[in-house]
């Protein structure tokens, strides 16, 4: 049987410190657990943005291609959300996060669990806490939005799960399209056909900070997807880095969804399409930010590597082949190594 997602993070134990968040409302000042040196490159903004793309442009297949080349990310217009339930899924995540931090804590995510309350994982890589909270699902919420609302969580759930019904639609539209400009399709990825993608749903909440310029948001990372769609709320804080430009802020587009390439695909496309590596930084406004990133991935025990079709130009593969499981258990251990701990 191949093992969920869940059982797959649940392998990676993580410490108990590096889950639980600190109480936001409570502090006056930025702890000196969580003060992060200024970064000297968080203005250097040139005014670059990421393309944002039409689906139901005709070029839309190239224009992807191109965009995932260049920036490994892309904002995209008329994908089919309805913007009402995007408008939903922000309100259903501001709730959860406006409740008392005693409350959330019942829902904290287990040392040996994938889902539920608390810091993003990759916390244990920095010697600083993050000015984040967030809560992970997968597949249905309703044991964690149980211990949350014990009497009041269908709305919560029902939200929640068609959420995630209409983003593995669009996310297979995308992957579709992104295969489609290097001339591949779903089939030739090494997959039992009709097997599920692996997926999972990461609410993420930004509390408003005393010094926004002292703290960070969400440090530099990729994501271990093969694409990642990220609905972000009116308030700017996502930056992704590009080569020679630096960091680049990806403003708010209402009703945009915003894409990022994650190592998956990078390994899949042989590196033609680079995981972005991005950031949340604070919002300067004072205002609570929250983002909703769904990761779309490929099932565990899937082998991911570059599909005959894309190497029969000669084209040597850069990465030796891993399934999700191990390259999971990798980027677990080694973060942003893992790329390069699986090189040729
Ligand atoms: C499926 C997943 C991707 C993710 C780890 C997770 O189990 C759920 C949370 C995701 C997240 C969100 C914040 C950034 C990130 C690097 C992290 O620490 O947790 C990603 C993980 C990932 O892409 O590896
Ligand atoms: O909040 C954001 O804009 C970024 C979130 C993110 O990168 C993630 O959840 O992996
Ligand atoms: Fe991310």
């Amino acid at each position: 049987m191949t093992a969920t997602l869940s059982q797959v993070y649940s392998e990676n134990l993580i410490h108990h410190h590096h889950i639980v968040p600190l109480d936001f409302n409570s502090v006056r000042t930025v702890p000196d657990s969580h003060v992060w040196p200024k970064s000297d490159d968080s203005s250097s903004d040139h005014g670059l943005r990421i393309p944002a793309i039409d689906l139901k442009d005709p070029n839309a297949v190239k224009l992807a291609g191109q965009a995932c080349e260049t920036w490994g990310a892309f904002q995209v217009i008329n994908h089919g959300i309805p913007l009402n339930l995007l408008e939903e899924v922000e309100s259903e995540t501001r709730r959860l996060f406006s409740l008392p931090a005693e409350t959330k804590k019942k829902a904290l995510r287990k040392p040996t669990g994938a889902t539920g309350y608390g810091l993003p994982r990759i916390s244990e890589f920095f010697p600083k806490y993050m000015w984040h909270e967030g809560f992970t699902i997968m597949g249905s919420p309703a044991d964690h939005a149980r211990m949350l609302w014990p009497n009041d969580n269908a709305r919560f759930c029902d939200v929640m799960d068609g959420y995630q019904k209409k983003m593995e639609v669009v996310a297979e539209k995308l992957t579709s399209l992104i295969l489609g400009s290097l001339e591949i399709s779903g089939e030739d990825l090494n997959r039992d056909v009709g097997s599920p993608f692996g997926a999972a749903l990461q609410l993420n909440s930004y509390p408003p900070c005393p010094n926004p310029n002292r703290a960070m948001g969400l440090a530099p990372h990729t994501d271990t997807s093969l694409l990642t769609i990220l609905h972000q709320t009116a308030a700017s804080g996502l930056q992704i880095f590009k080569q020679g430009a630096g960091w680049v802020s990806v403003l708010p587009i209402a009703g945009a969804l915003v894409v990022n390439v994650g190592d998956l695909l990078h390994i899949l496309s042989n590196a033609r399409f680079p995981s972005v590596l991005h950031r949340a930084v604070l919002n300067r406004d004072g205002c609570h930010r929250l983002s909703v990133a769904y990761f779309y991935g490929l099932p565990s025990d899937c082998r991911v590597s570059p599909p005959l079709k894309l190497l029969n130009s000669g084209e040597k593969p850069k990465y030796r082949s891993v399934t999700v499981k191990e390259y999971v258990g990798i980027k677990s251990k080694n973060f942003q190594e893992a790329l390069s701990l699986i090189t040729i």
